[in-house]
């Protein structure tokens, strides 16, 4: 059953077109440029769904050599760049360094035009994790890591830079997962961000950064670290359950559950729920995945919410050694290319975006002389 869509927030208003992503279509359901994001899942690596997102076609073994290899070649940071982010605090959140550090990118390798667009975007790929482990390292080890790591994948390079060892195979594969899972995602909050931006013929730097920020929020991106914070405290499935009947009693929003399109299920969470499972047992945890299971049951069983995409992530990562902190700048690292994608989108058929307001405010009215106020 497809879900009512109208209402505040401009819920089920289209507000532009698009080729790049269907959501739930059909009540559920998630496309790519045409490809299920399960097939995708399953089938590429994440270098490949990022190739589709961008360039609009699946790359061929030798044009997906290519684009990685490229991909390594921009991993390195320019010295002023690792100035900023050595004065960066540790007690920071990480999605604050990343937008200052794209905005900071932005001054040193600005879009000179449009023309440019596929460049900075692909060094944008390229660096985000460098950026984002670079401040990391420094700032909580005290270690100025190499950047330029020769590991294969994004998500490989990312985890080596965390670790300061290469990730074991199971963990790349789940990063390729993670990474195409949250890679794209129609008009959402951070995307309709970028293409606002985009509208008024800004550059790309500037749109990504205004989307990191509207990614930050906890009914957005920071689901993932917010639902993470929750299930820690929860001793057990039978603690979870307790807690979230309280929860819900009290009409507390429980993050990691429900959707502004979907209304059923998220296709995102079967896949990721998939892997969250094998970690766990890979890990020999016995706490968290049944506490997970169990507040997806209770949460159905009560009100009939389902996890989205960021509540088996948050045992994924936590399975995979992953600071809490760092869940949704691994968002960002992905969501980058949908960004980047729409914002060409739009460029590509522009008008500048400006919807209406309903004015609730005062009727006319004279300005009275200060002293009279
Ligand atoms: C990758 C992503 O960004 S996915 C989204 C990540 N965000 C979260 O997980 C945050 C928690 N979830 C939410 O806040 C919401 O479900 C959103 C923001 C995702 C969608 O918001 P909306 O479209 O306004 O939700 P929707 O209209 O379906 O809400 C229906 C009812 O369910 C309630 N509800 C929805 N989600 C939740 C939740 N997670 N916990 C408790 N109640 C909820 C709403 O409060 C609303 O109740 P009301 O009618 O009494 O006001
Ligand atoms: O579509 C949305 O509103 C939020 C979401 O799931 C995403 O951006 O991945």
């Amino acid at each position: 059953m497809a879900k009512v869509l109208s209402g505040a927030g401009l819920r089920g208003q289209v507000a532009g077109k698009t080729a790049l992503s269907t959501v739930g279509k059909s009540g559920s359901g998630l496309t790519y440029r045409g490809y299920d994001v399960k097939d995708l899942a399953e089938n590429c690596q994440f270098e490949e769904v990022a190739y589709l997102i961008l360039k609009g076609k699946l790359p061929n073994q030798s044009e997906l050599d290519e684009y990685k290899a490229l991909l390594k070649s921009m991993r390195g940071l320019p010295v002023a760049l690792k100035d900023v982010l050595e004065r960066i605090p540790a007690d920071a959140h990480p999605m604050d360094v990343l937008r200052t550090g794209c905005s900071m990118l932005g001054n040193l390798e600005g879009e000179a035009s449009f023309d440019e667009q596929g460049k900075v975007t692909d060094r944008m790929l390229a660096c985000f994790p460098s950026i984002i482990c670079y401040w990391y390292r420094f700032s909580h080890d005290g270690v100025r890591v190499d950047v330029e790591t020769d590991d294969d994948s994004i998500g490989a390079h990312f985890l080596h830079l965390l670790r300061g060892e290469k990730p074991s195979e199971l963990h790349e594969r789940v990063m390729h997962v993670s990474l195409i899972l949250y890679a794209e995602h129609e008009f959402n909050a951070s995307t309709f961000t970028a293409r606002v931006c985009a509208s008024t013929l800004s550059d790309m730097h500037s749109c990504v950064t205004g989307a990191i920020g509207s990614l930050r929020g906890p009914l957005h991106g920071g689901a993932n670290e917010a639902a993470m914070e929750m299930i820690e405290r929860f001793e057990s499935a039978e603690h979870a359950e307790q807690e979230m009947m309280g929860m819900l009693e009290r009409k507390e929003k429980i993050m990691g559950f429900g959707h502004a399109i979907y209304s059923e299920s998220d296709p995102r969470n079967e896949i990721i729920k998939t892997w969250s499972e094998k970690l766990a047992a890979d890990v020999g945890d016995s706490v968290l995945y049944p506490v997970s299971v169990r507040c997806e049951e209770v949460m159905w069983r009560e009100k009939k919410l389902f996890c989205n995409a960021d509540f088996f992530h948050a045992s994924a990562y936590n399975f995979m050694g992953i600071p809490t902190k760092l869940f949704t700048p691994i968002f960002v690292m992905s969501r980058l290319t949908g960004w980047a994608a729409h914002v060409m989108e739009q460029r590509a058929d522009n008008r500048i975006i400006r919807p209406s307001a309903e004015y609730t405010g005062e009727e006319l009215r004279p300005v009275p002389a200060i002293a009279e106020r």
